[in-house]
C-alpha cells in the first residue's frame, strides 16, 4: 500500500517479497523487511549475503525480479522521482566525477538536486568543514584517498537533507579519525529524526552505532529488530550473528600443514 505524499509513516523502508536472481544464483530470496523511521539501522551479513543487491534494489539502482519496496511512503519503482528526492545514497564503489574538485562536485550535486546557488554554497562550506575536507576542497577528486572519497560521497549524499540515507560499507577503508567524524555527522543526522540504513560486516561497529539491525545470510533475513532483541542472551552481536548464520568456529582445522614451521 502506497501512502499519499506527505502522509506520516512510521516506516522508512518497507520491503515485501523481494527477489533477485543472477542466472542460477539467487542473491535475494523473497525478503520482507520493515525498517522504522528515525533509527540508525545496520544491515549485516557475511560476504555474498545479498546486502549490496538489496540496497541497490531499495535505492532504485537495480530492478527486482519481483516484490515491492516503499521508501518514505513511496513505491521505489512506480514513483522513482519522489523516492529519489527523499533519499541520499552512498553506494559501494561509487563512481564520481573525478576531474572535478571536491567543492565543484558538491556544487554540481546541489544544483542537480535543484537547490538555490547560495544554499548550495552555504551547505557545501559547512559539510566540507565538518567532514574535515576544507583543506582539500580544491583538489581533484581523482587525487582523493579512499577515506576522503567516502567523506565527499557522504557530503554529496547529505547535501539535499534527505529523509533516508543509504550507505553501503561507509567505513570500509576509513581511518579511525575520519570514521569518528563520519559517525558524529550521522548521529547528528539521526538525532534530527532522519533514518540511516547502512550495510556492514563489522559487527563491533554495528553494535556501537545502531539501534536497530537486520541480519542477512544467503539471500534471506535471519533476524530483524532492535539491537538488544537481536543480540538476545548472546554476549555480543558478533556471537549472536555467528549463531544465526551458523558459522563454524572450527574452520581451518583441516589445514594441518599450515604453521608450525614444517615445510
Ligand atoms: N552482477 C552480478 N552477477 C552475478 N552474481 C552477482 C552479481 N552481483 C552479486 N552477485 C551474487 O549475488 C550474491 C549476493 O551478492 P551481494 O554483493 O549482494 O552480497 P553482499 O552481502 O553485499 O556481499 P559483500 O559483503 O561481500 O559485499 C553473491 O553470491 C554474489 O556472487
Amino acid at each position: 500500500m502506497t501512502q499519499e505524499p506527505g502522509q506520516a509513516t512510521n516506516s522508512a523502508v518497507r520491503i515485501s517479497a523481494l527477489w533477485k536472481r543472477y542466472g542460477e544464483q539467487v542473491a535475494v530470496a523473497g525478503i520482507d523487511l520493515d525498517l522504522p523511521a528515525g533509527k540508525f539501522i545496520g544491515l549485516v551479513g557475511p560476504n555474498g549475503a545479498g546486502k549490496t543487491t538489496t540496497l541497490s534494489m531499495v535505492t532504485g539502482l537495480l530492478r527486482p525480479d519481483s516484490g515491492t519496496v516503499e521508501v518514505a511512503g513511496h513505491d521505489v519503482w512506480r514513483d522513482p522521482v519522489a523516492v529519489k528526492a527523499r533519499i541520499g545514497v552512498l553506494p559501494e564503489g561509487l563512481r564520481m566525477f573525478e576531474r572535478l574538485s571536491g567543492r565543484e562536485l558538491l556544487d554540481y550535486t546541489g544544483r542537480l538536486r535543484g537547490l538555490p546557488g547560495d544554499e548550495v554554497e552555504k551547505r557545501t562550506t559547512q559539510l566540507l568543514d565538518v567532514l574535515d575536507l576544507a583543506g582539500s576542497q580544491h583538489k581533484l577528486v581523482v587525487d582523493y584517498s579512499t577515506g576522503m572519497r567516502k567523506k565527499i560521497g557522504l557530503a554529496a549524499a547529505l547535501l539535499h537533507n534527505p529523509e533516508v540515507l543509504f550507505l553501503d560499507e561507509p567505513f570500509e577503508g576509513v581511518d579511525p579519525v575520519s570514521a569518528q567524524t563520519i559517525r558524529g555527522v550521522l548521529e547528528r543526522y539521526t538525532d534530527s529524526g532522519a533514518t540511516v540504513v547502512f550495510s556492514s560486516h563489522v559487527m563491533e561497529l554495528v553494535e556501537s552505532l545502531c539501534d536497530w539491525v537486520a541480519v542477512m545470510a544467503a539471500g534471506r533475513i535471519r533476524a530483524q529488530g532492535p539491537l538488544a532483541e537481536v543480540r538476545g542472551e548472546a554476549p555480543s552481536l558478533q556471537d549472536a550473528f555467528l549463531e544465526l548464520v551458523g558459522a563454524g568456529r572450527g574452520a581451518g582445522r583441516d589445514l594441518d600443514w599450515l604453521g608450525g614451521g614444517a615445510r
